[in-house]
């Protein structure tokens, strides 16, 4: 494979192929993928992404063929992950005059990650333009697209969308332009899409209303094929794939109390929920029959269980709730614990263990990470006494990813 490959005037493909069976998110993928680092050659020439941490030490060497790394101004990070990052540390070290471009959440975590402590950042907000001397770059904030501090990049004068994992395919192909592919590559497009983006659907739709007026004729991702031909009928496919379903989906959210700080909670999660449209039902249970609760359970697609602790157990009639669960059918239904408590708070985590007994799809912190690579949402949700600002926020969020959850 040549070092660089031209996709636009002084614009350069310059990543790496890897056609191993790659192992990538607990999948090994069988077809391989690319690394697809980009090179502009302008008055303060700019690269975007990098390659991954394992071929770090050849993406410079052959990078260094084609330009002095000391000539480079601009390192522009889309997305830390060390598939893309990873080359930074080795680039930076040759680029002692580059700046690296990211979010303020990209700055810190690549700072933590690879000791760049030092370094200049530019930190970028949405929309922000960088002028790299003969071309314009512009930035915007696409978070969850794939992590938290993720952002793509448009080049004004290429109508060149860089959008790094978005609209990517994991595919090692030497041919690069999807009119040269030799086999139909839309199942894996696909496939990308619904491993990677599905999870955070509502911010795809975030995405495509941010880069509607663009002008875009060709979208370079960072895995697989640079998009040269029909690129908008990509963008066209992530909307269709992201579009909300028409079935409404709905929470319930159930709990007992002694003095109330349980039941504040409780609204709390209902205005997270409400923030992502989901129409929700609370029910302090000592308010309504087994009977009425029990059709309330069967009418909800996510059902939040709540006690505060007394004397290390539940309060109120929660139990004979729990109990009942056992023999329902609820399969396919989330659930999830919470509770407010004092210093130990036994109840919550009773609950979660009555959960985990019924045969309903039991939501804590490791599902969350494992399905969308969120880290800061803490499930079963415990939250001491009555919630401060901050606390408030906290529980809110639950109620957003929980309705992310039932959208996705
Ligand atoms: C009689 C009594 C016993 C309690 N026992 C515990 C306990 O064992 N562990 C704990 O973490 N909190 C305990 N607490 C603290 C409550 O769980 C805490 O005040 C909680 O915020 C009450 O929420 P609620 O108003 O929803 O009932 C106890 C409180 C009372 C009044």
């Amino acid at each position: 494979m040549t070092n660089k490959l031209e996709i636009a005037k002084n614009s350069y493909w310059v990543g790496y192929v890897d056609d191993r069976k790659v192992p990538f998110h607990r999948l090994i993928l069988e077809k391989g993928t690319t690394y697809n680092s980009y090179l502009l050659m302008t008055e303060k020439p700019t690269v975007i992404d990098t390659v991954d941490i394992e071929f770090g030490r050849v993406y410079v060497e052959k990078l260094s063929k084609i330009i002095d790394p000391k000539e480079i101004e601009y390192i522009v990070i889309n997305h830390v992950e060390p598939d893309h990052a990873g080359a930074l540390p080795a680039l930076a070290a040759k680029a002692p005059n580059a700046k690296i471009v990211t979010t303020a959440l990209g700055a810190e975590e690549l700072k933590d990650m690879f000791k760049l402590h030092n370094r200049e950042f530019i930190i970028i907000k949405d929309g922000d333009k960088l002028d790299i001397g003969g071309k314009t770059l512009q930035f915007f904030e696409t978070p969850y697209l794939h992590t938290e501090e993720t952002m793509i990049t448009y080049c004004i004068e290429d109508k060149i969308l860089y959008p790094c994992d978005q609209f990517s395919t994991h595919i090692a192909t030497y041919e690069l332009f999807n009119d040269l592919a030799k086999e139909n590559y839309m199942d894996d497009f696909e496939v990308y899409y619904k491993l990677i983006m599905h999870p955070h659907r509502p911010y795809v739709q975030d995405m495509i209303e941010k880069i509607k007026e663009l002008d875009i004729e060709m979208i370079a991702p960072s895995h697989g094929y640079i998009l040269r031909e029909n690129a908008q009928s990509f963008i066209k496919a992530y909307n269709i794939m992201s579009q909300p379903s028409d079935e409404s989906k709905k929470a319930l959210i159930l709990f007992s109390t002694m003095t109330g700080n349980t039941t504040k909670v409780a609204k709390l999660i209902g205005e997270g929920l409400e923030d992502k449209g989901i129409e929700h039902r609370i029910i302090n249970t000592k308010n309504a029959s087994n009977e009425e609760i029990k059709e309330a359970i069967m009418a909800a697609d996510a059902i939040f269980f709540g006690s505060s602790t007394r004397y290390a157990d539940m309060v109120g009639n929660i139990e004979e709730v729990l109990k009942d669960i056992k023999d329902m059918n609820l399969s396919n239904k989330l659930a999830i614990a919470f509770g407010s408590y004092g210093w130990s708070g036994e109840a919550v985590q009773v609950v979660h263990d009555y959960l985990l007994e019924s045969n309903m799809k039991v939501i804590d912190s490791s599902y969350i990470i494992k399905t969308t690579g969120m880290d800061h949402v803490q499930l079963p949700l415990r939250v001491k006494f009555v919630p401060d600002e901050k606390e408030q926020n906290r529980i809110m969020e639950v109620g957003r990813v929980i309705g992310d959850l039932l959208l996705a």
